[in-house]
């Protein structure tokens, strides 16, 4: 396409069009997902959508209808990148998108005050408006009496009670939307007065509703005045947060080893029926040895995502932001970039997606460029590979189990070499800005749904599982092929691998690398290693394996590791990849959230010298100490 004139075409898909509106957190990706069957993320917390999703609807009567989960917005006047991207649908200006025929206005019936505001808005768009009264299980159950049939009077538009997590719960407004009658031409656009006018109807409404009183003071609020205590608070999320690495370590230990035995035993069993050669070596140290490397951290990885999960329905994350705004404010950053880092913590991608809420863009592009210093669960399969072989398992002060202890300091070192590029960026960056008080709401805690976090885990598993048989196998048998050929000269005297071109390629790399205590086999898998990070486990162990002919099928990575390496080299490595940006989709989607090469340019620049900068202190230190 040339670049030359600016003609942007707009492509309409057809198919009538239902737009979901609504304030940030009022359930709107629940309803979604009950009218559409999908399962997009639904969380207790602001800003979890952040991009347009289509899904179909379809009526008794046979129709289909093309549904929109939409970010959720305070007003129409956006603020935020992601509140731009629902105006924008509503105004008819997303691009490849109609105008939608009908606008189902999600509402928390716990909190009508301030999201009727949108309501009134949305109305005088002119678009066919429907009300879903959500969270009217939470209303009854608080006792704030919200009449739908009055609220439609006051408001002229249908309104109906939903309940977002209740199966079936979205059946009134599915009986709406077959109504015929709902998708007449648009309705004449309402003549009420703007903003401050906005705020006297619906107080007027809320008085004519009866629903103008105080509120009694619920159960959020007295576990509130725990959580958010400026002592006990931080305490508790320290706690929280400790207690989570050490599950990490201590539920995983069988279930890992039921993996390991079986791998070595489908090793063995294979390795015996096959005859010796290339085939084998394929199946053996490429297949099952590499694969099987990953798939043993499966365990780990669904113990902190149940975590993750829990927290985020929970509600509590709202409430961690608060606690650590303070903190975040003496670095330069605003408690708004804490959800976006955290989401980091499962994958950077989600993570920088999330900085969309941001409104402010330098704020955005910072929180961007230190979300992949964030330990990412791709980095778990190699910070646990280098615990597991280099860090005994034994108890230190006060009963910890010191792997599990390590691996928090793993964490650790990203947060604190994030703050650190924080305060630095804050330090030398350009002018001078002003401090803002965080405003962030608190949503009401529920108890997470049995449902909902098998869901989660079920999705984690799977995105796992496919990556493994995906990225992973095909650099996992790339980096084999590399290390068996070309086979060694008659008369060789070194291991085979080393005349292969894997082994030519890592001997050249290990001269950059060799500073900071990297092998050879190192520097090798550190290169698939840049598609996914797990890779380098699978690598490592095929090249182990493949060099270690003469070694039993299908043992266990961790001991050759240890007897091979220093525990220098271990340590270093553990640096380089707290920093290092092995994720070129991580760069791909940075490029694409800035619209440009610069700042993905940047952050893999930045973060390569620090990682190098990294290994190379930990690496000397340790020698040092006589590692
Ligand atoms: N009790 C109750 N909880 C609900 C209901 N609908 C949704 N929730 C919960 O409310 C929270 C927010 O739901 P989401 O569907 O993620 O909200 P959203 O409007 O899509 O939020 P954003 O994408 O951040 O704008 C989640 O914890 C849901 O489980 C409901 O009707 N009753
Ligand atoms: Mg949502």
């Amino acid at each position: 396409m040339s670049g030359c004139h600016e003609t942007v075409v707009h492509f309409h898909p057809g198919g009538q069009l239902v737009a979901l509106v609504g304030n940030p957190n009022c359930g709107k990706t629940a309803l979604f997902n009950l009218l559409t069957g999908s399962r997009q993320k639904v969380a207790n917390y602001a800003g979890v959508t952040v991009e347009r999703k289509e899904g179909v609807f379809r009526t008794a009567a046979g129709k289909t209808l093309r549904v929109l989960d939409l970010p959720g917005a305070y007003s129409l006047h956006p603020r935020s990148p992601d509140e731009r991207v629902t105006v924008d649908v509503l105004y008819g200006r997303a691009k490849g998108e109609r105008r939608p025929d009908v606008v189902v206005c999600v509402v928390d019936a716990t909190n009508l005050r301030r999201n009727l505001r949108l309501v009134l808005a949305v109305q005088r768009l002119g678009l066919p408006c429907i009300v879903a009264l959500n969270m009217a299980d939470m209303a009854a159950r608080r006792g704030i009496p919200v009449d739908a049939e009055a609220l439609s009077r006051e408001l002229g538009v249908p309104v109906v009670p939903t309940v977002g997590i209740k199966t079936d719960g979205d059946r009134a407004l599915r009986a709406l939307l077959e109504d015929k009658t709902l998708w007449r031409a648009p309705q004449p656009a309402h003549d009420k007065l703007h903003l401050d006018g906005d705020h006297h109807t619906v107080q007027a409404i809320l008085e004519r509703l009866d629903l103008d009183k105080a509120m009694p003071e619920t159960a959020s609020d007295r576990i509130d005045r725990v959580v958010l205590h400026p002592v006990a608070g931080p305490a508790i999320l320290a706690l929280l947060l400790f207690l989570v690495f050490q599950a990490v370590f201590a539920w995983a230990e069988a279930p890992m080893g039921w993996i390991e035995a079986a791998t070595a035993a489908v090793g063995q069993t294979v390795g015996g029926a096959l005859p010796e050669g290339v085939l084998r070596s394929f199946v053996v140290d490429g297949l099952i040895a590499g694969l099987g490397g990953v798939v043993v951290f499966l365990p780990q990885i669904l113990i902190l995502f149940f975590f993750i999960l829990l927290l985020e329905e929970s509600g509590y994350l709202p409430r961690a932001a608060f606690l650590l705004d303070r903190l975040m404010g003496g670095v330069g950053l605003s408690g708004r970039s804490f959800i976006p880092l955290l989401s980091s913590f499962a994958c950077a991608i989600p993570g920088i997606m999330a900085t969309r809420t941001i409104a402010d863009p330098r704020d955005r592009i910072v929180t961007i460029l230190l979300a992949p210093m964030m330990t990412c669960s791709a980095r778990l399969p190699v910070y646990a590979l280098l615990i597991a072989a280099f860090i005994p398992s034994r108890q230190v002060a006060g009963g910890l189990e010191l792997q599990g202890v390590v691996l928090f300091a793993l964490y650790m070192a990203g947060i604190f070499g994030a703050f650190a590029v924080a305060w630095v960026l804050k330090r030398f960056g350009s002018g001078k800005r002003q401090v803002r008080t965080l405003m962030m709401e608190l949503p009401a805690y529920h108890w997470p749904t049995v449902r909902s976090v098998a869901l989660g885990l079920w999705q984690r598993a799977t995105i796992f599982l496919r990556r493994v048989g995906g990225v992973i196998l095909v650099l996992t048998v790339v980096l084999w092929a590399l290390s068996s050929f070309p086979a060694p000269p008659e008369g060789a005297t070194q291991p085979a691998i080393e005349y292969s071109l894997a082994g030519r390629i890592g001997q050249a790399l290990a001269v950059v690398f060799e500073p900071i205590g990297f092998n050879w086999q190192i520097s090798i898998a550190l290169v698939p290693a840049m598609g996914a990070r797990e890779v380098a486990v699978a690598a490592l162990a095929t090249v182990y394996a493949v060099g270690d002919a003469g070694d039993e099928a299908g043992s266990a990575l961790a001991p050759l590791l240890a007897q091979d390496w220093s525990m220098a080299t271990a340590l270093a490595l553990m640096a380089w990849f707290v920093f290092a940006p092995q994720c070129l989709s991580t760069l791909a989607t940075i490029k694409r959230e800035t619209g440009g090469w610069k700042w993905p340019l940047v952050t893999a620049g930045y973060l390569f010298a620090l990682a190098y900068v990294a290994a190379f202190a930990t690496y000397h230190v340790a020698l040092a100490f006589g590692l």
